[in-house]
């Protein structure tokens, strides 16, 4: 009995193993600009569970698959809140969005608009004459560029791209012509990152750390910021209230939808969805949609042009499916397997958000045995999870094929993949984020060949990856590639011999 009780003494007051640290501001000075990458070494030498003192913030870091299904399935409730933000809380209007919130009954609520009216598969597929429109226009100004012989920039392409996409889903304009037009918002979406990335002294020192955060002027920064962001907001509500046009459902654009909920809201007597929860979950869609789907296709574009035999085999079926056609459509992507397994790869070497959006536990739980707080911040960093050698085959290289008899998949039902996250907060757009992705990425593969620019070779390519924290940009914005329009004449039926139909 003596000997039951000291083990269970022991594993109560046992702690996760940590990296040193300095006094006051613990672990913080390791992060560094890539904390995903400071964290998959630490782990290397500490295990897959961590507890870090980030200042005076107790910050558990899970890194591999067997820690993620804990957190994420076999205690989820316990890990599906969120760690307070200084500035998502300013962006999102003292957090009335759907990806900040704590996990509350004010949350689900929110969550179940998200999920039930915005993306729905009805919806989804509503937006579907959105995505070829623009993406019509991408294949004319690139077939463009490439008569001419011009390269084009690739990280600006595809966040013009998925930018022009997600304006007229979400608010109905074009981008172009809009309150924020071309550079004007990539800055602006720039300047949100790199204020979202940074260390706000607020998040890790309570009490003392907005005095410090004021002086570092972040606080001035978030202010305009936040002017810019709710200016914009205003104008296109103002816009769509004014208009007479009565939509129906299907034709709806984010913002209608929004606006109906809250109209019913108001009518039905009920007061928690006010004009500010519209903002914040447009907020989520504007921050949450540009910049994922555009880091996604640039990170696609270049594994492909730094390894040409998949190149060639996604393209080959790409055009042997669509036998001589102009442009795909959504229905022939169905028929692409190695595409699919190109995108897989994509998303498990180049996760958007590396570390998904910080949680926080919301109750005392335990995590391997070890006893954890409540009210712990949570990392599950899922770029080390999808590099984790235990569990991949040469997980640094570019190797679709792994997925072939694989039924791994990015739903949040694999732990080894959670580009998306997993469970209750796993991202709710994922449809519309693949419908996207897919159709453009098929279609840029299809019409054109992308060769590196200036002479470059496919070894020379650096794909080292930009700083940043939660929505992680990386540096590839300025990949310039060549583009050679393809006579489909002759690619009528490419042999192809590698992938076949079921
Ligand atoms: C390639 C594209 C995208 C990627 C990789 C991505 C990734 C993620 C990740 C990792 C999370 C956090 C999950 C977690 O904490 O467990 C998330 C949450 C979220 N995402 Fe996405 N996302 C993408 C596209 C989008 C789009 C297009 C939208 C909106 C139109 C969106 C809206 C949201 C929202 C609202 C949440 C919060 C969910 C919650 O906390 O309940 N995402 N996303």
């Amino acid at each position: 009995l003596t000997k039951k009780r000291r083990r269970h003494n022991f594993m109560i007051h046992k702690q996760p193993p940590s990296p040193p640290g300095l006094p006051i501001i613990g672990n913080l000075h390791q992060l560094g600009a890539r904390p995903h990458q400071s964290l998959t070494r630490f782990a290397e030498r500490h295990g897959p569970v961590m507890l870090l003192r980030l200042g005076f913030e107790p910050t558990l870091v899970l890194s591999s698959a067997e820690a993620a299904k804990e957190a994420l399935k076999t205690r989820d409730v316990d890990y599906s809140s969120r760690a307070l933000s200084f500035c998502w809380g300013k962006l999102t209007y003292n957090y009335v969005d759907v990806a900040f919130t704590s996990y509350s009954e004010y949350w689900r609520e929110k969550r179940k608009i998200c999920v039930v009216e915005l993306v729905n598969l009805k919806r989804v597929q509503s937006f579907q004459p959105v995505r070829t429109e623009v993406t019509d226009a991408l294949i004319q100004s690139l077939a463009a560029s490439a008569a001419k012989g011009e390269a084009v920039d690739l990280g600006e392409v595809s966040f013009e791209l998925t930018a022009s996409i997600i304006f007229k889903i979400a608010f109905g304009r074009s981008l172009k012509g809009s309150l924020m037009d071309g550079k004007g918002l990539e800055k602006l979406l720039h300047e949100t990152t790199a204020v979202l990335g940074s260390f706000a002294a607020a998040d890790f020192f309570p009490y003392v750390g907005w005095m410090a955060d004021k002086l570092s002027g972040l606080h001035s920064r978030l202010d305009r910021l936040f002017e810019r962001f709710d200016g914009f907001l205003e104008g296109v509500i103002q816009e769509h209230l004014n208009s007479d046009k009565l939509k129906d459902k299907q034709h709806e654009d984010i913002v209608d939808v929004l606006l109906r909920i809250h109209r019913e809201h108001v009518r039905s007597g009920a007061t928690w969805f006010t004009m500010n929860n519209v903002k914040a979950i447009l907020i989520d869609v504007f921050l949450g949609g540009i910049d994922t789907g555009a880091i996604t296709l640039v990170w696609a574009l270049a594994e492909l042009v730094k390894n040409p035999e998949v190149m060639k085999k996604v393209q080959d079926e790409i055009r042997h499916w669509t036998s001589g056609k102009d442009r795909l459509t959504e229905k022939d992507i169905d028929n692409l397997k190695y595409f699919k397994m190109v995108i897989k790869e994509t998303l498990r070497l180049h996760t958007a958000v590396p570390l998904l959006v910080s949680k926080k536990t919301t109750a005392k739980t335990q995590m391997f045995g070890y006893p954890i707080q409540e009210g712990v911040r949570v990392f599950i960093n899922v770029w080390a999870i999808a590099r984790d050698p235990k569990v991949w085959d040469q997980p640094e290289k570019f190797i679709p094929e792994r997925f072939k008899d694989s039924l791994v998949d990015y739903r949040g039902q694999h732990f080894e993949l959670l580009p998306f996250g997993g469970c209750r907060r796993i991202c709710p757009e994922i449809n519309m984020a693949m419908a996207t992705i897919e159709f453009v990425l098929a279609n840029m593969l299809h019409r054109f060949d992308w060769k590196l620019s200036d002479g470059m070779t496919p070894e020379e390519l650096d794909l080292e990856e930009g700083r940043g924290f939660t929505v992680f940009r990386k540096s590839l914005s300025s990949l310039c590639l060549s583009i050679i329009i393809v006579d489909l004449e002759l690619h009528v039926h490419p042999c192809i011999n590698h992938i076949e139909p079921e």
